[in-house]
């Protein structure tokens, strides 16, 4: 039975900051915590596509930040799009950029990595629709992964003429082979879910978003007998040289983002690209 929604932060009109809870409808996470198992069930909210621009990103953040507060015995990750997890990084937020923003927005999604990715709680992304790119890497950053059927995912920025950051492909790297790691970022791969499946980009296949979430329960629950502490400080070690390369080079990576957006051929693809999609969308 979902008990409350800890905290819904952030309203999708952009505005900064947090409130309890009225109605969950117009906020850009709802977090509902079950009674009896205590874990969490995050659900991304900005319609239609959960594209992840600065507001939705600080959202995500204050969330991950009141899990680790309330000492969280798990976490889900979820869409309430039908067909969409999330559709990655809001192009807007690359396309002819405000400097200070674009630094802010990355800023914030490295925050969001080094949360998710070094979360102590264990966390499971339930993708209930299509992950590209961003949104594959916000549920690579969990520990594991159930997807529906017939969605694609992958990080396909090879695709978009942009360029994976390292810690996109180490959290790559985490979870699949390096050889099949090597030619996924390469190529821009989208694998369908079955594809996703045997390469170990995903762990389970569900046939429905409440069988998907059944099966991160039941993942979830894999930990009850296993000491809280001993199993982060586990994660967190495994993950460590990940996060520490980041750490070490945070303003760097900033000013190489900007600076590689701000190119006129990448801004260019961008423009193209934002072309194709509203074409495709207009039919
Ligand atoms: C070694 C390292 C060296 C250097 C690295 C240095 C720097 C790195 C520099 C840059 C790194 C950037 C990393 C980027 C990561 C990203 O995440 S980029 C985003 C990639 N996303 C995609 O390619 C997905 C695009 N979207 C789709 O394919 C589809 O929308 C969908 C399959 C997700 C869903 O399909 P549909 O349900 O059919 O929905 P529509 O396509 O009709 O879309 C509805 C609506 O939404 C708009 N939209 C879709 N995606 C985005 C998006 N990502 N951003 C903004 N807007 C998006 C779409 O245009 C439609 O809009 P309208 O036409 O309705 O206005």
């Amino acid at each position: 039975m979902l008990r409350s929604v800890l905290r819904a932060s952030t309203t999708r009109l952009g505005v900064t900051g947090s409130r309890f809870c009225s109605s969950a409808a117009d906020k850009l996470v709802i977090t509902e915590v079950d009674d009896k198992t205590g874990y969490a069930t995050v659900t991304l909210n900005r319609p239609p596509v959960n594209s992840l621009n600065l507001e939705l990103l600080t959202a995500i953040s204050e969330t991950l930040d009141d899990l680790q507060n309330n000492k969280s015995r798990g976490m889900i990750l979820t869409s309430s799009s039908k067909s969409v997890f999330s559709a990655g990084l809001d192009i807007m937020e690359m396309y002819k950029p405000k400097v200070d923003r674009m630094k802010e927005f990355w800023s914030t999604l490295q925050d969001v990595w080094f949360k998710l990715y070094g979360s102590p709680f264990p966390t499971v992304a339930a993708i209930n629709g299509h992950s590209p790119a961003g949104g594959c890497l916000l549920s690579l950053c969990c520990e594991y992964r159930v997807m529906c059927q017939n969605y694609t995912i992958g990080l396909n920025e090879t695709r978009l003429g942009i360029v994976a950051p390292t810690w996109f492909m180490a959290s790559m790297r985490n979870a699949m082979s390096r050889r099949d790691a090597e030619m996924a970022l390469t190529l821009g791969t989208l694998f369908t879910t079955d594809e996703a499946l045997k390469v170990g980009l995903v762990d389970e296949v569900a046939t429905s978003k409440e069988d998907a979430i059944a099966k991160a329960t039941a993942f979830l629950d894999k930990f009850k007998k296993i000491s809280p502490q001993a199993r982060s400080m586990t994660k967190q070690a495994l993950r460590s040289k990940d996060i520490m390369e980041l750490e070490d080079n945070r303003t760097q990576d900033i000013d190489l983002f900007v600076y590689a957006v701000t190119q006129p051929k990448v801004q260019k693809g961008l423009e193209m690209y934002l072309e194709a999609l509203k074409a495709k969308s207009a039919k």
